[in-house]
């Protein structure tokens, strides 16, 4: 019935206070009250109306998704919800707080804007970034190519200095060469980051970023030697769909030499290079801010389908009745807890880590700024492996909420088809997951073998300093209550990651060719980047339910024996039904309005089936009681049976 709230037997249960659970999730009482009152505008304005967009064709979408954003815009702009231009965080979170669908403002103020505040110098940001920052330009973060995406030291597109004009001429040598991907480059961008091989004087300098202007802003048509247009439809129905992700060709494009975003390496006005004393990885700063924004919205994304999967456990009930009484709540069941509670920490979990990593982003940009690079391969090492971590398990958790809604899981009325579609490239771009964690196992075996030179790590390797405790480390839990205490728990995380760490540089050392080792031993060394990355987490949060999943890898390294193995999931057990009474005011703490969700079955009232019965009918194929295509295809054949029939 409307108007009843279906989980208020299950919010009576709560054992916290849901309100305080609320601020601490938002991070503040300032941003809960933001985020809040955006969430209740979106959801009372017409125009952000979802229940409508699987119907839609490509082209209606894309427009649909043109008008949000341009709406989104304004209502920022009149409810003066935009702050300092100089905080990109509230502009880009409001407008994706707005819009909530895949769109060109994402990169436009994910990347476009964040690329030209890292690598641009002061003069450049002061010409560039007011124009973006007003919209009078719209950017996006042209550095994938159709044959290099990873490896972006093997881009091809090309930017050769012309000394006679002063400009650079970008060009696209090969078909591979083309530009493909980038998000809102399709068919909105005006202007372009684009990432191309410095040539000066035939001399190859690597990539470098450029800023370029790819359409008019008189009639929006490509300019003189850009070809540029939409990839293609992507995964899922709406989902992506929405977005332009584009394909960018130059032949032999002008631009002037002071479109070089120049922070960390110049080209002077005679053709020299200049490269001041800093890392060249500092032209990868904006994926390195993108990954630790991606943590954030990891946690954002499973804490979605965690919502859903959560009130959805507590409406269904399917079997257990007695007497006709009532069937169980599937939520009551152990099996169902053991795949859903893990899923709600794991949510908070990242919730948490995604606050350390951008901590660690800050201190390591505030670093940079005083010419000081000594946590810059701990900020690589963190974001990559975290981004990597928590867009696995994302991906994983959404899946599994859809299965945890058995049947109804599947329709789109429970949302969790499309926030799967949405959210999966996350495993992808910004760096496939595997290629990253290669990344931070380079970085933990460098670690590793440079014990031995008395260098001591530290930030997230400082365990490693214990190394020779790590290796004789046996954890002494003698009852599953043990497994209650963080040092014990931390301890056991420790010392499996050294020892798989350690086990990875015993055996690349028995390779000559170190890059030959690697290359044989790349499984062995993301299943050691994954330990360290978990460790991240569990030692800023959880633990219980990963060393459970990982049982192998804690007893094949010898930090626990079966049975305290079998300790720590009868302590799971004991911890589900802690979680249990309190489960679904834990999901309410996200403060999720019903149309952010966009899920019937994870209504805040629970009113699950009679709303699931009236959307049904709500679909076009309902339209009409005879569908299209009955008479001319089905009839016939029907007939024609029936006459077979009689023969
Ligand atoms: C809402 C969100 C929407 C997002 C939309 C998605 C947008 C996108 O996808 S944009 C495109 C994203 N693309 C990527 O992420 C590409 C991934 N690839 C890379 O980052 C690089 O090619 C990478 C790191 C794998 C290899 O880089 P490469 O230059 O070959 O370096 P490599 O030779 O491996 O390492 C050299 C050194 O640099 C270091 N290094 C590499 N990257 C970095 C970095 N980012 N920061 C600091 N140090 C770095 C390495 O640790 C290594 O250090 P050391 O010498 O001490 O061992
Ligand atoms: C939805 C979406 C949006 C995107 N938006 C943008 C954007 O706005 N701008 C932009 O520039 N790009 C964008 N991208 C591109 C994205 O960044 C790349 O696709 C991503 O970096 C992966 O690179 P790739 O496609 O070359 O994968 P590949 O590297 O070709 O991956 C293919 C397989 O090879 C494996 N592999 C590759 N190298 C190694 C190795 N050294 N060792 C072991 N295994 C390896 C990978 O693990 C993977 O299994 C987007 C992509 C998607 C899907």
């Amino acid at each position: 019935m409307e108007g009843v709230d279906h989980l208020a037997f299950e919010r009576n249960k709560a054992q916290f206070d849901v309100d305080e659970m609320k601020i601490v999730w938002a991070g503040s009482r300032e941003d809960f009250e933001l985020s809040d009152r955006i969430s209740r505008l979106v959801a009372s304005d017409p125009v952000f109306r979802k229940d409508d967009r699987a119907a839609l064709g490509r082209k209606e979408l894309f427009k649909n998704t043109l008008r949000k954003a341009a709406h989104a815009w304004k209502r920022v702009i009149e409810l003066r919800l935009s702050g300092e231009f100089s905080a990109l965080e509230p502009e880009a979170y409001k407008l994706r707080a707005f819009v909530d669908q895949p769109a060109f403002t994402d990169l436009h103020w994910g990347m476009f804007v964040p690329a030209i505040q890292g690598q641009g110098t002061d003069e450049q940001q002061q010409k560039w970034l007011p124009l973006a920052y007003r919209m009078q330009i719209i950017g996006c973060y042209a550095q994938t190519e159709l044959g290099h995406g990873s490896n972006v030291q093997g881009l091809e597109t090309t930017a050769t200095f012309d000394p006679k004009t002063d400009e650079f001429v970008i060009h696209s040598p090969t078909l591979t060469s083309s530009k493909w991907w980038p998000g809102g480059l399709g068919k909105v961008s005006t202007h372009a980051v684009v990432y191309a091989r410095l040539i000066i004087d035939g001399q190859d300098y690597g990539v470098h970023g450029f800023i370029v202007q790819l359409r008019s802003l008189d009639d929006h048509l490509p300019l003189p030697g850009i070809t540029i247009g939409d990839i293609g439809m992507k995964f899922g129905n709406a989902a992506y769909n929405t977005m332009d992700n584009g394909v960018l060709t130059f032949d032999h494009v002008r631009i002037p030499r002071n479109q070089m975003l120049m922070r960390v390496s110049q080209v002077t006005r005679e053709g020299k290079y200049v490269h001041s004393n800093v890392p060249r990885q500092l032209v990868y700063g904006t994926m390195v801010y993108v990954r630790q924004k991606i943590v954030a919205d990891a946690s954002v994304a499973l804490s979605r389908a965690v919502c859903i999967a959560t009130r959805y456990s507590a409406v269904r009930r399917q079997f257990g009745s007695h007497n006709g009484g009532l069937e169980t709540q599937v939520i009551d069941y152990k099996t169902q807890q053991s795949r859903l509670f893990p899923l709600l920490a794991s949510a908070y979990a990242f919730r948490f880590v995604g606050e350390w990593l951008l901590w660690l982003y800050t201190d390591v940009t505030e670093r940079l700024k005083a010419k000081d690079f000594s946590t810059l391969p701990e900020a690589h090492a963190c974001t990559a492996g975290l981004k990597s971590l928590t867009t696995t398990a994302t991906a994983d958790g959404i899946e599994e909420c859809r299965k945890l809604c058995g049947g109804h899981g599947y329709l789109c009325s429970s949302g969790l088809p499309e926030l799967f579609a949405v959210y999966v490239p996350a495993c992808t771009y910004e760096g496939d997951n595997i290629v990253l964690l290669l990344q931070v196992a380079r970085h933990l075996v460098k670690t590793v073998s440079q014990l031995s030179t008395g260098n001591k790590p530290v930030g997230t390797t400082a365990y490693m300093a214990r190394l020779e405790q790590l290796l004789q480390y046996h954890s002494d839990v003698k009852k599953a209550e043990d497994w209650l205490k963080p040092n014990v728990v931390l301890e056991a995380f420790e010392a499996r990651a050294a020892r798989m760490c350690v086990a990875c540089a015993q055996n690349l050392s028995k390779f000559s060719n170190p890059e030959e080792g690697f290359q044989e031993l790349a499984a062995d060394l993301v299943e050691a980047a994954v330990a360290h990355c978990q460790l991240i987490v569990v030692s800023n949060v959880y633990a219980l339910s990963l060393l459970h999943k990982h049982l192998g890898d804690f007893i094949s390294t010898g930090c626990i024996d079966p049975k305290q193995g079998s300790l720590a999931n009868e302590q799971l057990r004991n911890l589900y039904s802690q979680v249990r009474p309190n489960a679904v005011a834990l999901v309410d703490a996200y403060n999720y309005t019903d149309h952010y969700l966009g899920s019937i079955l994870g209504r805040y009232d629970g009113n699950v089936y009679p709303k699931l019965y009236e959307e049904a009918w709500k679909d076009p194929l309902n339209d009409s009681i005879v569908p299209d295509g009955f008479k001319e295809y089905i009839q016939p054949l029907l007939k024609q049976q029936l006459r077979n029939a009689r023969l």
